[in-house]
């Protein structure tokens, strides 16, 4: 491989992967790391700029600069075919069972995911193009000993993609010397071979600012234009993930205008960015137990009330967020629990606004629909439910130390076990895991460690047991903790402790992680 001028692949293009890895898709890609990569490269560095700012005691606000986009009158295009009733969304990532399980479970929307529930091993990221393709024109099979998977004739839910974030490089497609980017890697491959199929819808996580959402605009524009597709084909519903973000919802929209399909919150990256961009700040954002921060604590309520009444003054779909219970089909409690739950979750969500929202799992999609047809009834969507009576300020979306809840041992265990565990998975290809009935992905993984670090490093002293947390205290625990587990753990352990642990905090675990795969 190698043919186009300045592209070299470093991954193996075996087999089938040739259909993906086209001389034109190779050209496709050199075009877009040549026209964005500087860019991207440059916002990464305004984040670290912004990061020694709050390290410094500065804060997060509305932003004095674009009060007139705030206050201005004005919408984002309408909603797009196949985004008009949005509900319920499947999540999960692409390999071929997955995918044809999600496409046959009677989901409105399957998002695709190559990011929180995807290890971006080159397999997964190469193999997963050739199944969204194969799947978009009809034609995705799968044999797993007996049983056979294929897609059934009834209606399929919408896919829309979610591509890496703008921080993950993809280090096996080199463009004049330099890796490209995760995010213009799966972005580009999918527009480039489903365009003509189907209508290129993506999801766009762990932004950090307006500035961010412009790139991704400049991008679909040149997309749109390189193959002479009219402006807005290309729709993307943003992920208020981030802390910066939740203070720009207004901003992202405008941005992405001509090819927004709403935003969503994303609320287990937003608890790890709140804990990252305070974390050095002490005892007004410190965190209990992340189990026991709910939706309804005052700054997770404040988010999503926000997001919902921007969402809807703009024209744009406001759509929910994962819970993170799974349900079981051999424990008939742990089904009951899990039902129950995500059953509550979203009942809060229809409540408040939202148009849809988002389940891990088949055996979730009906819930999620009984909940939203309550509410909705024939209608495709809220809309018109401007919810007016919610005010936030800049305060409320800071009360992160209002939360109720305690550091103790137990959440200090299940932070290093299930970090660890999860990790394990990550670097053996698998981005989603079910660990103690949960789902974990990368995201829920980044809170776990995040809190470890946060408590070593403001000197937390545990409500259970009075311990103060120490380096050596998080070690034991790994050793109790992990010898409960009949498999070697040691390069995840090892791992964990360097983003948990370590005096450097490192932005993403996944970078790392990246960093241990082939
Ligand atoms: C923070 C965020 O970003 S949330 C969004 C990102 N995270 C995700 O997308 C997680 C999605 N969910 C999953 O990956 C999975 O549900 C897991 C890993 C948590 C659990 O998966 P499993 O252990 O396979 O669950 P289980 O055994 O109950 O699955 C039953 C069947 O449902 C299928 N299934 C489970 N989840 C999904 C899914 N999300 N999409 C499609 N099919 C699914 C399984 O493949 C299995 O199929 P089979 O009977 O044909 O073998
Ligand atoms: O991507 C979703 C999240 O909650 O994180
Ligand atoms: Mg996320």
């Amino acid at each position: 491989m190698g043919t186009v001028q300045g592209v070299e692949i470093t991954g193996p293009v075996d087999g089938r992967f040739a259909e993906i890895l086209t001389e034109e898709a190779q050209s496709f890609l050199a075009d877009l790391h040549r026209a964005f990569d500087a860019r991207r490269l440059e916002l990464l560095e305004a984040r670290k700029e912004r990061e020694a700012e709050l390290a410094a005691g500065g804060t997060l606000g509305f932003l004095p600069e674009t009060r007139n986009i705030r206050e201005g009158d004005w919408r984002v295009a309408e909603p797009a075919p196949g985004l008009i009733d949005r509900r319920v969304e499947i999540t999960g990532p692409t390999d071929a069972k997955m995918t044809i399980n999600a496409l046959n479970s009677g989901a409105k929307v399957w998002l695709a995911d190559h990011e929180d529930a995807n290890t971006p091993l080159w397999a997964n990221v190469i193999g997963g193009q050739l199944n969204l393709r194969d799947a978009n024109a009809g034609a995705l099979s799968y044999t797993s000993g007996e049983k056979r998977y294929a897609l059934t004739d009834g209606p399929r839910p919408t896919v829309v993609v979610r591509p890496r974030g703008w921080h993950l490089p993809e280090k096996h497609i080199l463009v004049d010397g330099a890796p490209t980017s995760g995010s213009l890697t799966d972005f580009g491959l999918y527009f480039f071979h489903n365009h003509l199929v189907t209508r290129p819808y993506f999801y766009l996580p762990k932004m950090e600012s307006h500035l961010e959402a412009r790139l991704w605009n400049e991008v679909f524009a040149f997309a749109e234009e390189r193959f002479g597709r009219p402006t807005g084909t290309i729709r993307a519903t943003v992920l208020i993930e981030t802390f910066p973000a939740a203070f720009e919802m207004d901003e992202i929209l405008y941005e992405l205008r001509e090819h927004s399909a709403g935003l969503n919150a994303g609320r287990w990256d937003f608890m790890f960015s709140v804990i990252k961009k305070f974390r050095t700040r002490g005892k007004d954002f410190l965190l209990p137990d992340r189990n026991t921060v709910t939706m309804t604590v005052p700054f997770m309520r404040a988010y999503t009330e926000l997001l919902v009444r921007t969402c809807h003054k703009r024209g744009a779909h406001a759509i929910g967020g994962m819970a993170a219970f799974i349900p079981s089909r051999r424990d008939p409690e742990v089904n009951r629990v899990a039902l129950e739950k995500v059953t509550a979750d979203k009942t809060r969500e229809a409540g408040d606004g939202f148009d849809g929202s988002w389940v891990a799992h088949p055996d979730l999609v009906g819930v999620c629909r009984d909940v939203f047809d309550g509410v909705l009834g024939d209608r495709p969507n809220q809309l018109d439910r401007l919810r007016e009576d919610v005010s936030v300020s800049a305060a409320d979306l800071l009360a992160v130390g209002d939360t109720p809840g305690q550091q103790t041992e137990a959440g200090l265990r299940n932070a290093v076990s299930v970090g660890v565990q999860y990790l394990d998975a990550w670097l053996k290809g698998s981005g989603a895991v079910a660990i103690n009935n949960m789902m974990e992905d990368a995201a829920t993984a980044e809170i776990s460690r995040s809190q470890v670090w946060q408590w070593l490093h403001n000197g937390v002293t545990l409500a259970d047991t009075g311990a103060l947390v120490t380096r050596e205290l998080v070690e034991r625990i790994a050793d109790e903790e992990l010898a409960l587990i009949d498999r070697d753990l040691s390069e995840a352990r090892a791992l964990f402790m360097e983003v948990a642990v370590a005096d450097e905090f490192i932005d993403f675990l996944t970078l790392p992680a990246y960093d241990r795969m082939p």
